[in-house]
């Protein structure tokens, strides 16, 4: 029996509960100050403000355009000011303080460091300043007396040609902080089989991956994800809901890839807000999320853009309260189905599952 009851949920009660974040791109989560500062130390003179605020406004405005392929543009001046060490160091560094500070116990970060070589570094030496960025932001955290762990993901651009070398150069570190591999970019056109080469590889090299599909383009593209190309996880995967068929009285038909895709246990990364900047969903109320939770896919809450998105976690999940109603037994749900999904060894996931994130949630449940 509980003496308080469940604490309200608020934007200040969801930043205390231990969340875990599986699809966050480190070239779209820099504060704004941070751009203009490493802008000014590298002579980077495009930006279309001059402030921060300003900035991060600009920032939130042009991504949301109702389409993926202008959303992508306003990665050029986030990349522009990641090409140095001193860039790359400190982008991590701050992208874990930023984290920690919103509750997050758990995040997998992604990049691509196909994008970071204009300044001359080598594919390793940007894989390299950036896990010591992450390692330094885990250790300035813990020597405040709270806990974070921050793994990478290593992204090759779905249009490019270099998959099988990042996929390469994911195995090479993965004894070093990159736990697994994606793809990202601009979707149709660009289907996820022209990369077979690369998960081939990293699947004879027992190594995980994750694919955007299905967020600007339809189910085909999830189909190849999971029937060719064996993704353990998908990007977005909300054109699921395409092979769905929901009758007035709430029974669900599902097709073949969505039976496939519930039945595998294969997790969806889902990003509401990113969705709507994209045009991915016209508004929150019809985002596939609160059917597919409720159809009991393996859903998880992501920030994918906290930048382009002027979002965190704890507003992701916010948003997904006010739309669907969700209590705290449903976040420590999704929760607990992102550390399940996570890339990390067994072990590690039961440690934070058990001694972080029920203990938290018990709090708040009350
Ligand atoms: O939602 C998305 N869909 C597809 N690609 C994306 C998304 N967000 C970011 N990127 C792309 O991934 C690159 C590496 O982080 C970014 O530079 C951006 O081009
Ligand atoms: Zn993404």
């Amino acid at each position: 029996m509980s003496l308080t009851g469940p604490s309200p949920i608020t934007l200040a009660t969801l930043r205390q509960a231990p969340k875990a974040v599986l699809h966050d791109h480190l070239d779209g989560g820099l504060r704004p100050a941070t751009i203009l500062e490493l802008a000014a130390a590298c002579g980077y003179d495009k930006l279309p403000a001059q402030d921060p605020e300003s900035l991060r406004k600009w920032f939130s405005e042009s991504a949301n355009s109702g389409s993926l392929v202008r959303y992508l543009e306003t990665f050029d001046h986030t990349v522009a000011v990641m090409q140095t060490p001193e860039g790359l160091h400190r982008v991590a560094y701050e992208c874990v303080e930023d984290f920690a500070d919103d509750g997050v116990v758990y995040a997998e970060v992604r990049f691509a460091p196909e994008q970071h070589l204009e300044a001359g570094l080598t594919l390793d030496e940007v894989v390299q300043h950036t896990l010591d960025g992450f390692a330094a932001g885990e250790k300035a955290v813990a020597a405040t007396g709270r806990r974070i762990r921050v793994v990478c993901l290593l992204t090759a651009m779905r249009h490019a040609a270099r998959s099988r070398e990042i996929a390469e150069l994911a195995v090479r570190f993965r004894d070093a902080g990159v736990v697994g591999f994606d793809i990202a970019g601009a979707e149709a056109g660009y289907p996820p089989s022209r990369h077979l080469d690369a998960f081939e590889y990293l699947s004879a090299n027992t190594m995980r991956f994750t694919i955007h599909a299905g967020e600007a383009f339809g189910l085909p593209s999830i189909h190849e994800a999971v029937a060719f190309c064996g993704a353990d996880r998908l990007g977005h995967g909300v054109r699921i809901i395409d092979d769905i068929e929901v009758a007035d009285d709430g029974d669900a038909t599902l097709g073949r890839v969505a039976n496939y895709v519930r039945d595998q246990r294969i997790p969806l990364e889902m990003c509401p807000t990113s969705n709507l900047q994209t045009g991915a969903v016209a508004s929150l109320a019809e985002h596939p999320f609160g059917q597919l939770a409720r159809l009991r896919f393996r859903v998880t809450v992501n920030t994918d853009n906290r930048l382009m998105g002027d979002t965190t976690m704890s507003n992701e999940m916010l948003a997904l309260v006010e739309t669907f109603g969700y209590g705290w037994s449903d976040l420590e749900r999704f929760t607990i189905n992102a550390m399940k999904s996570s890339f990390i060894h067994f072990p590690e996931r039961l440690d934070l599952i058990d001694n972080l994130i029920k203990p938290g949630y018990a709090v708040l449940i009350g």
